[in-house]
């Protein structure tokens, strides 16, 4: 399902080099969900970047579903992103101005689903949300925010959900609330699942962890 040969990346600023990527290789199958975990700055947002499109590697290739990614334009990358990957990230990243229903139906009306609004209804009302809909972000709580991010990560039934510490803004009981939520879409939907996580307890809900050190996996434990 998700594929990676040999990823490398360099970030180059202002004449300095860093080498967030040393050359990872994995092969996740459909229907799993991983954690990658590992100190601050050893790589795993670089490599959630580019196993999700968001950013191309400097040397290697990522295959998602038997598309080579790395070999796509920006404009086809874009929308391949819409159409299969779904994004959770710490902070929300919703639009202030925009209520939950908006937010979460826009990735859907970009996509020209005629039925955005009503798919946007149906999924935040499964997740609990359906008296939240008419509100915007800053009326929300943290969780409740979380939540309104998944739905608008899933609205377009994404084969991949990525999700870079979703939980790290959160108490305990809102972060449980939250991977539990992410475990029962993986499961209901074969979606294949990566979450870069400081936490064990949210590592323990998932199949693997990739253990990642200094841009390369240091070992795979399964649970
Ligand atoms: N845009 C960038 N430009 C230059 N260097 C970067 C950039 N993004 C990340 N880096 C560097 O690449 C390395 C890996 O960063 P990355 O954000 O992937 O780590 P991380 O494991 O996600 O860290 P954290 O747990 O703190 O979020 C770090 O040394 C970081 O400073």
């Amino acid at each position: 399902m998700i594929k990676a040969e040999n990823i490398k990346k360099i970030y180059q600023t202002n004449g300095d080099r860093v080498l967030a990527l040393k050359g990872i290789s994995l092969n996740i199958e459909k229907g799993l969900m991983v954690a990658v975990m590992g100190p601050s700055g050893s790589g795993k947002s670089t490599l959630l970047h580019i196993l999700g499109g968001i950013d191309y590697p400097t040397e290697g290739k990522v295959e998602i579903d038997d598309v080579d990614i790395t070999n796509l334009k920006d404009k086809q990358l874009a929308e391949f992103r819409n159409k299969n990957i779904g994004f959770v990230f710490q902070f929300h990243y919703l639009l202030p101005e925009f209520t939950a229903l908006e937010n979460v139906s826009l990735p859907a009306y970009l996509a020209g689903d005629k039925n955005a609004e009503s798919k946007a209804v149906a999924i935040l009302t499964k997740l609990n949300l359906k008296d939240r809909i008419n509100h915007k972000p800053s009326q929300l709580s943290g969780g409740e925010q979380q939540r309104v991010a998944i739905a608008r990560a899933i609205i377009n039934n994404p084969k991949v959900l990525i999700a870079d510490e979703p939980t790290g803004n959160l108490d305990s009981q809102n972060a449980k609330n939250v991977i539990m939520l992410i475990k029962e879409l993986n499961e209901s939907f074969d979606m294949t699942v990566i979450i870069a996580t400081h936490d064990v307890e949210i590592a323990k809900y998932c199949d693997y962890i990739y253990h990642i050190k200094d841009g390369m996996i240091e070992g795979i434990e399964k649970i």
